[in-house]
């Protein structure tokens, strides 16, 4: 029998939070929680290696669809380069006769006086109105990515020192890369503007170059995005303890920012107790050179995951091109870990040398850039111009396919009562087949195959194939309402399928 973490006698009532702990009583669950639970129910601990650095592992089984931790960000705030934004609530800017609306007092753009006095804005204003800084940001018809950005974040950062310096030291624990970031263009950009802003200009009392720069490689490395596309936000903000998960390709958490920007990171399989908790730093619809390049030029490390050692990548053949020596087999990495090494034929004994398999995989990434993926016959026509190059699991074709189970049915000129059964049956073959292989780059709970699950059981209700359809849709809506998409969007979706 467990014991009461009070006072000792035997117990029954577990903490329903970590679900480690104990209580003969309410009231002791009570005392308990106020004295010292609080700060230790979570379900995760921290570890570090030589490798990772630190990490975090499960202290218990997490089941799929369990929270594993909600926190609200140290700070947030704009990119480096950015749209404009406002500073008090982090919405794009709208201009307003002609041009933005300025902060009264220190003239960076917000989107109206109510967010001259936001928490975010009021001491960052404070210290630009001592310095007489005036912003140079304008309206203009081509709405350009503004560089000026690039000085609040860390101005953000500085002012936690005096205001709430703990804060500050976990911050300071951060890893910044700072070694293999500094010989960059963008960072000698940071030294010069950055840099020289905060000391020179701001005159930021007892900082140095290199701190500055230390501080712009933690946001590089540990910021997560905050995009809230219904309220129009697009910004970053640093999450201390959402930042220790470890990245895998094929990870086994999802998280996600909520209108208030608390981050929630939920268990998308079971993780074991002592397992890793990951999350992923890339998208999973990329090429394993692709992720690679990315995650070695974002977070400076060599990603050696289970998805990135095999060349077939769980079997989908997802980086792969067809061999068109013998037609009939791919060619995969003969070590993809050597981003140009040769590729062999999984069929003949054709090689071909990694920087071609990469000029190939590039030209069509650039053909996908500038595919329209909201026309159905452009989409279609993609898939059938690749058809000889690329296997059905490539990422490019899932991608594409993935785009049509969601455009059938929800186009104009497409919608569910405009399809034939020639259409209708080549969306449920689509979504079949999308199913399968998106559970393989996302196992668990995706909004990816919730969504085309949706689709499917769509196609069947209007086909009249199977009774348990009605149900079953209306339980993956209500899975996927939690999610990003936005309910309205959903709730369109839904309005077009004849239930
Ligand atoms: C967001 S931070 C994670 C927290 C960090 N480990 C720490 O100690 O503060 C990202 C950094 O962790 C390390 N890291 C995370 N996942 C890794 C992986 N799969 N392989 C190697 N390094 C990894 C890299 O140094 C990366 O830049």
């Amino acid at each position: 029998m467990e014991k009461c973490a009070v006072c000792g006698v035997d117990a029954k009532q577990k903490c329903a939070g970590c679900n480690l702990i104990f209580y003969c009583s309410r009231e002791h669950q009570v005392i308990d929680w106020k004295k010292a639970h609080k700060k230790s129910c979570k379900c995760f601990e921290f570890e570090s290696n030589d490798i990772l650095g630190r990490y975090m592992i499960a202290k218990r089984d997490i089941k799929p669809g369990e929270i594993i931790l909600k926190e609200k960000p140290m700070i947030i705030g704009p990119k480096t380069i950015s749209h404009p934004i406002c500073l008090g609530c982090h919405k794009s800017l709208i201009p307003i006769e002609n041009d933005y609306y300025k902060c009264s007092k220190c003239t960076w753009p917000l989107c109206g006086k109510s967010c001259e006095n936001s928490e975010y804005h009021k001491d960052e204003c404070k210290l630009y109105c001592e310095k007489n800084f005036k912003s140079s940001i304008k309206f203009c018809e081509s709405a350009k990515a503004e560089s000026s950005y690039c000085v609040i974040m860390p101005i953000r950062a500085l002012l936690l020192k005096k205001s709430k310096p703990k804060v500050y030291e976990e911050f300071s624990k951060l890893v910044s890369h700072l070694e293999q970031r500094i010989s960059t263009k963008l960072y000698e950009a940071l030294r010069i503007n950055l840099a020289q802003f905060i000391t020179n200009f701001i005159q930021f009392p007892n900082v140095t170059e290199k701190e500055i720069l230390n501080i712009a490689g933690r946001f590089d490395t540990n910021c997560f995005e905050v995009i809230l596309p219904s309220k129009k936000i697009k910004a970053r903000g640093i999450y201390l303890e959402t930042a220790m998960m470890a990245h895998e390709c094929v990870p086994n958490t999802k998280h996600f920012v909520d209108e208030n920007f608390e981050m929630r990171v939920f268990a998308t399989i079971p993780i074991a107790k002592g397992q890793k908790i990951l999350t992923s730093y890339t998208h999973p619809l990329k090429t394993t050179i692709e992720r690679r390049l990315g995650i070695k030029q974002a977070k400076c490390f060599d990603c050696i995951c289970t998805r990135c050692i095999d060349p077939t990548e769980m079997s989908t053949f997802a980086s792969s091109i067809k061999c068109t020596a013998c037609n009939n087999g791919v060619l995969t990495s003969i070590d993809p870990l050597e981003n140009l090494s040769d590729w062999k034929c999984t069929n003949c004994s054709q090689k071909m040398p990694g920087m071609k398999v990469f000029q190939v995989l590039n030209e069509i990434k650039i053909k996908m850039e500038n595919l329209n993926k909201k026309s159905v016959q452009d989409c279609e026509k993609f898939l059938n111009d690749h058809e000889h190059i690329l296997p059905n699991g490539s990422v490019f074709v899932v991608d594409v396919k993935y785009a049509l189970c969601l455009l059938y049915g929800n186009v104009d000129g497409f919608l569910f009562k405009d399809l034939s059964q020639v259409q209708i049956e080549r969306k449920m073959k689509l979504c079949e087949e999308m199913i399968k292989l998106l559970s393989i780059f996302e196992p668990g709970i995706s909004n990816s195959v919730l969504n085309t699950q949706f689709e499917l059981e769509a196609c069947k209700i209007v086909l009249k194939r199977n009774d348990s359809s009605k149900e079953k849709l209306l339980k993956v809506y209500n899975q996927l309402i939690t999610s990003s998409e936005g309910k309205s969007l959903l709730e369109t979706r839904l309005k077009r399928i004849p239930i």
